[in-house]
């Protein structure tokens, strides 16, 4: 079965193009301030609105938002999905909300976080921050992918945190994943994407085994 990719933190034409070109399945927008790849509503509307009709579905990742927030960003963002670091009610909430497919981030460090049940329509398994991150989830930093071998998902999932061109196959190998979600893995530096590492990110993906 082919493995998915969602290219994240995308803020340029050039980032946004090369994810297209490499095939991703998915792309998604930063509306976190703290974060280097944070981008306004207005500049995702100008690169979300000129993407290919058959090109990656469009994510926009929100960090514990209000509903004004999310509205703001969706009368400028054509989104078809929301990834969302809250808990699971507020995750909940936004889905019946906005009526799109959410995506709830988990952050993992022992088997006993992994959720067993939930009420949104995908689960982003990820490594908690590392001690003194300001932010959730873009740390490049990774967590044991095994931990998520004989987990019975809930729902369709993702596997994240520190992926990188040269791990993503034995993290598809180790974890059982079938979509996988990269930020730092593919940036030259932080929120710069690198269209060279976006293609051998693509590639190294949909070749594992
Ligand atoms: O990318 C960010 O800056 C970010 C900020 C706040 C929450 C999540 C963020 N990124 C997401 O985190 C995971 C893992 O990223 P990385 O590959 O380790 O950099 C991924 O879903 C990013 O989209």
């Amino acid at each position: 079965m082919t493995v998915r990719v969602k290219i994240c933190g995308l803020r340029d034409r050039a980032g946004l193009d090369a994810a297209c070109e490499a095939g991703a399945d998915w792309v998604g927008f930063v509306f976190f301030a703290r974060s280097p790849r944070h981008v306004t509503a207005q500049e995702a509307g100008m690169l979300a609105r000129t993407m290919p009709k058959a090109g990656p579905q469009r994510i926009g990742l929100f960090v514990r938002p209000t509903d004004v927030q999310i509205a703001e960003v969706l009368d400028h963002v054509p989104l078809d999905g929301l990834q969302i670091y809250d808990d699971a009610a507020r995750a909940t909430a936004i889905r019946a909300r906005f009526g799109l497919p959410v995506w709830l981030a988990a952050g993992i460090a022992s088997r006993a976080d992994l959720p067993q049940a939930c009420a949104v329509d995908g689960l982003v398994i990820e490594s908690r921050p590392p001690t003194g991150s300001d932010r959730p989830g873009g740390n490049a930093h990774r967590f044991d992918w095994a931990l998520t071998q004989k987990w019975q998902a809930p729902v369709p999932w993702l596997l994240a945190g520190g992926l990188d061109p040269d791990n993503v196959q034995l993290a598809i190998r180790q974890s059982g994943a079938r979509a996988v979600d990269v930020s730092s893995g593919v940036e030259s530096a932080p929120g710069i994407k690198s269209a060279t590492l976006i293609h051998r990110f693509v590639q190294a993906a949909r070749n594992s085994a």
